[in-house]
């Protein structure tokens, strides 16, 4: 059992010390622009996944993307303390939809 914080803490520990023959330590000696296109690519196969009534392919392509995006915020130096702050910051703001016309008749 494993949740994303400690996925991330699994992948910062991958860069800090390179395991060989590891999948994450492929990405980081690939460098940025292959972490970029596979945030991309599986960004792309959540969205196909999501046209699938079965529900496990988007349960899987999910997986995946969180994954590389925890690459991409430990390529980046972004602790994932910053996201669990901004994700707080926004608790109970962004809910009020009665307060934002711009998304009223959506
Ligand atoms: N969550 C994941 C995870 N999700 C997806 N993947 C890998 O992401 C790759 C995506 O598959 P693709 O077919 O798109 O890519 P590919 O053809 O294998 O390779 P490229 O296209 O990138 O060249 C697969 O090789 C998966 O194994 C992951 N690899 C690792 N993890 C986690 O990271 C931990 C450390 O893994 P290693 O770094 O490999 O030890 C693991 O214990 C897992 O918890």
């Amino acid at each position: 059992m494993q949740n994303l914080e400690e996925l991330y803490q699994l992948v910062l520990q991958r860069k800090d010390t390179p395991k060989e023959g590891s999948y994450t330590d492929y990405l980081f000696k690939k460098g940025l622009d292959k972490i970029l296109k596979k945030v991309g690519e599986e960004t792309t196969e959540v969205i196909v996944a999501s046209k699938n009534p079965d529900k496990s392919e988007l349960v899987y392509e999910t997986a995946d993307l969180l994954y590389h995006l925890m690459v991409l915020l430990v390529e980046q130096g972004v602790p994932f303390e910053e996201i669990k702050i901004e994700l707080a910051k926004r608790e109970g703001l962004m809910s009020k939809a009665q307060d934002r016309p711009e998304i009223q008749d959506l």
